[in-house]
């Protein structure tokens, strides 16, 4: 196997999540939640997860409250994970997410821990000889409070000014003011592109459209991942769409986008060619919905899965 891109994700407000199924929430009421899973995550993490399992090597940074890393290091250690995580004091944030038998996650993602401005001078000082160790960084998911979305604006441009392929996968305001710095590859969903583009996008045509809006903005690679309708990825090469296959015992949606984020960096590294690339993308998401927390845990019926996955040129 060749690796042929030295990686690293970047997760600035990681959570612990809380996973559990109801058959059905009852606001205002006493839910009995029939199973239980606590797990080291946050999207940058479970990104690496997903590529440890694959057997990349990677290494991990952003913040993580020192009260309660415990969890955090294990994992690390676990699954071989360089860990470049600046401490900060205090706890990282428990977020919540429920299955219901009908329906889809409830997410609770709480705010977390607030970085001071001395922790974000240091953490983004420390950053700025990433060049050294890496080509590709991909930041995921949420700030924490104490960094704005012009700062973080900036420190990604800092990344981009290194020569660093910059893979961005955030939302709201995070995500308008990252898309600005131009990043190699972004990943909205349907609902963050719908955010961006300032309307309803109900149709694949009009999904098309605003995400050639979007790749227009200067963005070589734009993935627009649709839940179970699978996914399309715009680059100079066309656009390219990916069917999964209905996965008939949905467990967890949590973490699919990661996922694809993971697949998509791991063909990337490998050399593959997009279809090749989505192909495995779409599979190891699509894999993510039949388990409760991320990874690769069954070789075998990711195999199968890509198998069935529709590739389509539009
Ligand atoms: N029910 C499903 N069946 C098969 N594949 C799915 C299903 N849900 C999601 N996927 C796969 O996962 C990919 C990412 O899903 P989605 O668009 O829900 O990401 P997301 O909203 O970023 O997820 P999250 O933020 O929870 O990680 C999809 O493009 C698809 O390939
Ligand atoms: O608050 P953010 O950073 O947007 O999202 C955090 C989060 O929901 O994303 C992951 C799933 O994608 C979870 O592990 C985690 O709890």
């Amino acid at each position: 196997m060749t690796q042929q891109l030295r990686i690293a994700t970047v997760t600035l407000n990681p959570a612990f999540d809380l996973v559990g199924r109801v058959p059905r929430i009852e606001l205002g009421e006493v839910n009995t939640v029939e199973t239980l899973g606590l797990y080291p995550a946050g999207k940058g993490i479970n990104v690496a997860k997903v590529l440890a399992d694959l057997g990349l090597c990677l290494s991990v940074s952003g913040f993580l409250g020192q009260d309660n890393q415990g969890d955090f290091v294990q994992t690390f250690q676990q699954n071989g994970i360089d860990d470049q995580f600046y401490r900060i004091a205090g706890k990282t944030r428990i977020n919540v997410k429920i299955t219901e038998t009908a329906a889809d996650v409830t997410d609770l993602n709480f705010l977390g821990f607030e970085v001071c401005t001395g922790d974000w001078v240091k953490f983004t000082a420390l950053s700025q000889r990433w060049h050294e160790q890496f080509d590709l960084v991909a930041v995921c998911g949420s700030l924490p409070r104490g960094v704005s979305p012009n700062q973080f604006a900036d420190w990604l441009q800092s990344l981009k000014a290194q020569g660093l392929k910059v893979v961005l996968d955030s939302s709201n305001a995070a995500l308008t003011a990252g898309l600005k710095t131009q990043p190699w590859l972004v990943k909205p969903n349907r609902r963050e592109l719908e955010v961006w583009a300032n309307r309803t996008l109900t149709t694949m045509d009009e999904i098309i459209l605003a995400a050639q809006q979007l790749s227009a903005e200067g963005i070589e690679n734009v993935v627009i991942s649709m839940g179970e309708q699978g996914s399309i990825w715009l680059n100079r090469e066309g656009v390219l769409q990916a069917q999964p296959p209905r996965c008939e015992n949905v467990v967890s949606t949590v973490g699919a986008g990661d996922s694809m984020v993971a697949g998509l960096i791991y063909g990337l590294a490998q050399g593959w060619s997009k279809a090749d690339t989505l192909r495995f993308a779409s599979g190891t998401s699509a894999l993510a919905v039949s388990q409760s927390n991320v990874g690769i845990s069954d070789k075998q019926a990711l195999a199968e899965i890509m198998e069935q996955v529709q590739l389509t040129a539009i």
